[in-house]
């Protein structure tokens, strides 16, 4: 069962300029919502704040029933897993041993990994399509097979919730259909909560549940894919003439730029 999360009136600022200002909105426990918005628009650092990397300068976070400041380090990874955007390793572990460390949050202090263990890692890697790559070390594989074990070892974690910033950004177009399926099942068939940042407007719209539009650290507006992604809000967003329709051949609402707005 997924999680809820309730952002409550959160400001957040890196230094004097207030990057994101009094957001307050609900995320459904069994929803996969993507946060959209133009370059700079604060969508990263919301991610961070609700993976608490970063802690709000005001306002709370509320993860299920409890404010998020009141996790262990290990209780809030057995609910929540993240893949940030960058997968730099600093060690030079192997492919294998990066996604087994997913399993640690499940672990007694000094306890090793069971069969158990092993066998969610294997599955985990091959619904990745990771499990070739095993033996290989993190930082002498490709950028999108890094992503993908980096993918891996948040499913092993086994949580809640997954919290992904532009997954499929460094994924080719096989690859990010795959990924983005597999989280889609994850969340049909598991419940598990995913908020994703996206760029890609017609990603988001063909796999998202929800959408929150972000603008200069303002919410535009949250609520059903097709409620959100429209020309006005779009306009609003990225300044420009878009079309929004639905693709005669899959029926997936589709975003198509016309022209940058003078
Ligand atoms: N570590 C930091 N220190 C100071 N300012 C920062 C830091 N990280 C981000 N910012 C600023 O905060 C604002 C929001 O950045 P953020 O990365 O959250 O935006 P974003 O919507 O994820 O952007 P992008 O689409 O380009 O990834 C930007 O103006 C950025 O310059």
């Amino acid at each position: 069962m997924g999680k809820s999360i309730i952002v409550k009136d959160v400001t957040f600022q890196y230094s004097e300029e207030i990057i994101l200002k009094r957001l307050g909105f609900k995320i459904q426990e069994k929803t996969f919502i993507s946060i959209i918005g133009p370059n700079g628009s604060g969508k990263s650092t919301l991610l961070k704040m609700i993976a608490r990397n970063l802690e709000p300068c005001k306002g709370n976070i509320i993860l299920g029933e409890r404010d998020l400041r009141e996790y262990t380090a290990k209780g809030l990874a057995q609910q929540m897993a993240v893949v940030h955007q960058g997968t730099e390793v600093a060690y030079n572990f192997t492919v294998e041993d990066i996604v087994l460390m997913g399993r640690h949050p499940h672990l007694h202090r000094f306890q090793r990994e069971g069969s158990k263990d092993i066998a969610i890692v294997k599955e985990v890697m091959k619904l990745t399509n990771t499990w070739h790559l095993k033996e290989r070390p993190i930082n002498e594989i490709s950028g999108g097979e890094r992503q993908r074990v980096i993918i891996a070892r948040a499913l092993a974690q086994e949580p809640k919730v997954i919290l992904l910033d532009e997954p499929t950004s460094a994924l080719d177009i096989h690859h990010q259909i795959e990924i983005l399926d597999l989280l889609r099942r994850l969340n049909q068939e598991k419940d598990v909560t995913i908020v994703a940042v996206l760029h890609d407007l017609n990603l988001a719209a063909r796999y998202s549940k929800e959408v929150l539009l972000l603008y200069e650290g303002n919410m535009i507006t949250m609520g059903s894919t097709e409620e959100v992604i429209t020309v006005n809000h779009l306009k609003k967003a990225y300044n420009m003439e878009m079309i929004v329709d639905r693709n005669i051949h899959t029926g997936y609402l589709q975003v198509t730029p016309i022209s940058v707005k003078k």
